[in-house]
């Protein structure tokens, strides 16, 4: 699409694919020297405690409703950056022990719909 390519287009946050999310983590844990750190079960673990700040987020509020809509803008940013790192941290792994997750992921979808036949639903 016109003018709508590579670093222009992840700028506006639009149509950006896990291999450019991949790119970028593995930009910023280099220019910090943080490659050491992030082993598979380093990953894991600080996944694990992303998952653990997106849970406090529903934490006591009872059943929500869609798109929230009783939420405060600042909330819902809030958990925005919450299931971002969560998904920050997943895309690393995945790139970390060397599975391309949008493959693995399209390839679980078909796998799934195999499992469960919509006819028998
Ligand atoms: N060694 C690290 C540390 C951080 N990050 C990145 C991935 C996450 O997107 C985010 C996590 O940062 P914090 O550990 O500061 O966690 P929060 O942003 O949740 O801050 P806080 O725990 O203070 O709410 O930074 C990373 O890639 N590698």
């Amino acid at each position: 699409m016109g003018g709508q390519q590579g670093d222009e287009r992840d700028e506006s946050g639009m149509d950006i694919s896990l291999k450019d999310l991949s790119r970028k983590l593995e930009e910023f844990a280099k220019a910090r020297d943080w490659e050491k750190y992030h082993s598979p079960r380093n990953l894991l673990l600080a996944m694990v405690g992303e998952v653990g700040e997106l849970s406090e987020i529903f934490q006591w509020k009872g059943e929500v409703a869609r798109g929230l809509p009783n939420w405060e803008e600042s909330d819902k940013e809030h958990l925005g950056e919450e299931l971002s790192d969560v998904l920050l941290y997943l895309i690393r792994l995945a790139d970390i022990c060397g599975i391309d997750l949008g493959d693995a992921a399209a390839k679980k979808i078909v796998k799934n719909a195999s499992k469960y036949p919509a006819k028998l639903f």
